[in-house]
Order: C-alpha cells, then sequence, then structure tokens
C-alpha cells in the first residue's frame, strides 16, 4: 500500500507545530486534524482497469484505516460524532461501509466532509490563506458583547440570520438576509450569527459576503460545522470576524490548532458545548474566550434551557475566573427565557427562531428583551 500512495508525509498535511507536539498516537496524528477528511493524493495514475479497481480497493481500506483511527481517538474523548474520512466516496458508498449516520449531526458533519473536499478543489488552502490575509481587518466580536451587556445589563444579543433548520424546517420564506441583518444592527443586536450550511439551514457563504459588503457593523460570526482549518481560512477571507467551534465534533487536538489559526487570524472562536464532558475539556484548553452553551442537543433536538443553568452551576466559578464570556444559545422565546439564563450567568444570548420568524426580526429584538436595546 505503502507504495501506491507514496510516503506517509504525502497522504498528509503539513502539520503545525501544535500537531507535530500532540499527545496523539503517531499513526492518528499524521492524519488529525484537518487533514483527516481530505482525499489521499497518489504518486501515479493506474495504468490499466485492474490496477484502478486495485488502487481504489486499497484507497478505500485506507481510508477505513484512517477513520478508525480519528474515530478511536475522538472516542476516547467522549465524541460519539464518527467521521467517514472518504470525502470522494459518495455517500451511498460511505453508508455502505459504515452504516447509516447515527444521528443528524452526524449526517451534517459526513456531508460536510464531502463539502470541504469539493471546496479545497475549487479554493486551493494556499490561496484561501493569501486571500485571508488581505481581507479587511476583524471587528472585535468579544468586546462588541462585553460592551453590549455593560450598556443594557441584559445579556448581549447574537442575532442570527437563519432561513432554515434540520429541527424547524423553512422558519422564514421571504429571506433577505442584508435586511434582516440590518433590522438586527437598528435594534440594537450587539453582533450577527450567518449560518453558512447550505444543505440543512439554507444558509450560505455569499450570505455572509453579501451582510459583509452591506457595511453592516456589527461583528459577523461565521455559523458553520467547522471540521477542517480551510474553513476558517475561507470563512476570514469572505469577511467573518467569529467562527463556531463545535465541542461535540472536534478532539481537543482539533480545537487547540483550530484556536491557534483563529489567533492568528484575529478570529473569535465561539467553542460551544452541550454537556458536563465537553465543558470539562474545553475549560483546560488555553486561549478560550467564549463558550457557547447550546440548549438544543444537536443529536436529539431536544431543547432544554436548564441545561445551562445546570452547568454553570458547577463550572461558573471557573468560567469567571478566566474571564471567559458566555453565550446561552438556542430555544429563547421571551423576557422570562432572557431573564433565566442571564441569572444562570450568561452575558449573551444567541438567538434564532423566535426573531426570524416574526414579521419585522428587528423590532422582535424589543419583545424578546422586555425592552429596546441601546447601540
Ligand atoms: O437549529 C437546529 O435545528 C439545529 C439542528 C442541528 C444542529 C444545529 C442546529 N442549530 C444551530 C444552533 O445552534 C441554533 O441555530 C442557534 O443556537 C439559535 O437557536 P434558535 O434560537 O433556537 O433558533
Amino acid at each position: 500500500m505503502e507504495a501506491l500512495l507514496g510516503s506517509p508525509k504525502l497522504r498528509a498535511s503539513p502539520l503545525s507545530p501544535a500537531a507535530a507536539r500532540s499527545p496523539l498516537p503517531s499513526r492518528v496524528r499524521a492524519i488529525a486534524p484537518a487533514a483527516a477528511s481530505r482525499p489521499r493524493p497518489l504518486r501515479s495514475g493506474p495504468k490499466s482497469t485492474v490496477q484502478a479497481l486495485a488502487r481504489d480497493e486499497m484507497l478505500n481500506a485506507a481510508a477505513l484505516e484512517d477513520a478508525k483511527a480519528v474515530n478511536d481517538a475522538a472516542a476516547s474523548q467522549g465524541i460519539r460524532i464518527r467521521r467517514h474520512c472518504r470525502p470522494t466516496a459518495s455517500m451511498k458508498e460511505v453508508e455502505e461501509e459504515m452504516g447509516a449516520p447515527r444521528n443528524i449531526l452526524e449526517k451534517i458533519i459526513w456531508d460536510k466532509e464531502i463539502e470541504v473536499a469539493q471546496g479545497l478543489a475549487r479554493n486551493p488552502l494556499k490561496e484561501v490563506i493569501e486571500s485571508a490575509g488581505k481581507a479587511p481587518p476583524t471587528r472585535d466580536f468579544y468586546g462588541a458583547l462585553a460592551a453590549a451587556y455593560k450598556r443594557n445589563g441584559v445579556p448581549a444579543l447574537i442575532a442570527e440570520v437563519k432561513k432554515a433548520s434540520p429541527s424547524r424546517g423553512v422558519l422564514r420564506e421571504n429571506f433577505d438576509p442584508v435586511e434582516i441583518a440590518r433590522a438586527y444592527e437598528k435594534h440594537g443586536a450587539a453582533c450577527l450569527s450567518i449560518l453558512t450550511d447550505e444543505k440543512y439551514f439554507q444558509g450560505s457563504f455569499e450570505n455572509l459576503q453579501k451582510v459583509r459588503k452591506a457595511e453592516v457593523k456589527c461583528p459577523l460570526l461565521c455559523k458553520e460545522f467547522v471540521i477542517d482549518e480551510w474553513q476558517i481560512y475561507y470563512a476570514r477571507s469572505i469577511g467573518a470576524d467569529a467562527v463556531l467551534l463545535i465541542a461535540a465534533v472536534l478532539t481537543d487536538h482539533d480545537l487547540k490548532y483550530f484556536l491557534q489559526i483563529c489567533n492568528k487570524l484575529g478570529l473569535t472562536a465561539l467553542v460551544e458545548v452541550h454537556d458536563e464532558r465537553e465543558m470539562e475539556r474545553v475549560l483546560k484548553i488555553d486561549g478560550v474566550q467564549l463558550i457557547g452553551i447550546n440548549n438544543r442537543s444537536l443529536e436529539t433536538f431536544i431543547v432544554d434551557t436548564s441545561n445551562t443553568k445546570t452547568l454553570l452551576e458547577k463550572h461558573g466559578d471557573a468560567i469567571r475566573e478566566k474571564g471567559i464570556l458566555v453565550v446561552g444559545e438556542s430555544g429563547l422565546f421571551n423576557p422570562d427565557d432572557v431573564a433565566y439564563v442571564q441569572n444562570a450567568g450568561v452575558s449573551a444570548v444567541l438567538v434564532g427562531e423566535s426573531l426570524v420568524k416574526q414579521e419585522d426580526p428587528g423590532r422582535a429584538i424589543a419583545g424578546l428583551f422586555g425592552k429596546e436595546l441601546l447601540h
């Protein structure tokens, strides 16, 4: 197999210094983090159909081996979402090997592995890194939240530009991302979250780019399912000020590596947790400034705002000591919901459905907080 695939170096993308120091076994390190979802380059093409079939079989076996190593490393940290590591295969082929995805989040991630490979083929990493370097400077996402909290005395609002979701279907038929973003800004949102996933949320990177070009001043979160560094550079290249990193999907090693990239690009990372184990993992990682507690299980869709309270009762002190701001995410519909998560200790809230479903999403902000927000 080695002869066909070339040296191990050829199979993996260059490792960051952090990756090189990683405590992961070398087999896993060779393909993690970002390269785990990349197609394997070949030294030369096959000369006959028989050779081509043999090559495909070997590539398949190697990809499955990679997936096993990646998934074993993730499972040892309590991560239940598996990777297929076969970005050039069809979903049918993937499912033949791995069975059906176990839940919606795993399904989203499996599709994302394929999408990222396609994105990389269209816009190679080197070019995306270059254009990220030329993008207009980032706006301070963390600073905007801290200032708005101080100004209004209620959690700062990250208002989400969200057309649809897997749990609720289409939320707004007449969807103009720029109009919604402007309305949110006018009515006191501190920051905006722009969903960029197309398949499940009917969002797009184009929406983010349009909002940024419309000179909306609020800092912008690229709300994407990040599994590869390429997505972070791409988000920056089109004007994002912050990106989402989901602990349920990313190993500690991925989180650390992606945080380094964010740091280098001046991006804020919103690190999202859902349960106790994820919170404990994230609190051990240096450099986390913003933790989102999602009240929605991304695996079952069940929304429970007491999740925020439970996690902050246990970890609130450690979080405050580190100067981390907490964002309460999902399922917030009225001033009582906002007061509940504020009392639990959040400084900001991330809200989509309850705003975007209203005829005037901007005016809906005063309804959500029980008062107008100041700029
Ligand atoms: O919203 C979903 O159905 C969903 C399903 C699977 C993965 C993620 C999902 N949502 C992402 C979010 O975190 C929410 O869009 C965000 O917190 C706003 O929530 P809401 O105010 O309840 O729209």
